[in-house]
């Protein structure tokens, strides 16, 4: 769930603080290639954004009922995600390989990935997006276990600051059979790792 509600800041507001850092940066917003600016970037953090305006736990309300037996991890691998990082604003880019073992019901996998982008799509750190979409899975589907594994690359590192071009980042969060029994985390890794 989201810290805080999604914005009251009016559109105008945020093109007006746009703005402010366009002079703030040393240029000029009056001119003809900045004056649609402020616009295109209001609309741009609404969409990457996005994540303020959805719950993630209810794609993963839909359910299907697995008859046939299945009792191995189900893994969806390199669901590639922008994010940005909460301290600096700037981009996160990465994957999220997903992984969960189903007791008998699934859900359909295309949720799983729309679960990364709920939470990818909001101001983050990782440790927190990787937890957040662990036990968002364990919370609404109750698996005998998850596996949330992320590798990503935060702009702010790779960029400015220390500049170390290249350095990522690897998160994980195992929750249930996944953490506890060393066989299904092996598999796990294995599977996430080849
Ligand atoms: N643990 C964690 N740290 C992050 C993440 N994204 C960015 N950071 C770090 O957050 C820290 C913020 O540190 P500060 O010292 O407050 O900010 P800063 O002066 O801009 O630091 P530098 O990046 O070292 O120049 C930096 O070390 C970033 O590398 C994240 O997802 N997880
Ligand atoms: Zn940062």
């Amino acid at each position: 769930m989201t810290d805080a509600p999604a914005s009251k800041v009016s559109q105008a507001d945020a093109e007006a603080a746009v703005r402010t850092l366009i002079e703030w940066a040393g240029d000029n917003p009056d001119r003809e290639g900045l004056l649609e600016t402020p616009a295109r970037v209001a609309k741009s953090y609404r969409e990457l954004f996005q994540g303020y305006e959805v719950d993630p736990l209810s794609y993963l309300e839909k359910t299907f009922e697995e008859t046939g037996g299945y009792d191995q991890l189900v893994v969806l691998k390199d669901i590639r995600f922008v994010s940005f990082c909460e301290h600096h604003m700037l981009p996160v880019v990465g994957k999220a390989h997903v992984a969960y073992l189903p007791t008998d019901r699934v859900v359909g996998i295309s949720k799983l990935a729309r679960v990364v982008r709920g939470f990818a799509r909001r101001l983050q750190i990782q440790e927190k997006m990787t937890s957040e979409i662990a036990e968002a899975i364990q919370t609404v589907l109750k698996p005998h276990g998850v596996g949330v594994v992320i590798e990503a690359e935060h702009s702010c590192m790779t960029l400015r600051g220390v500049n170390a071009p290249g350095a990522s980042l690897s998160t994980s969060h195992l929750i249930g059979v996944v953490r506890d029994d060393p066989r299904t985390r092996e598999e796990f890794m294995r599977l996430v790792l080849s």
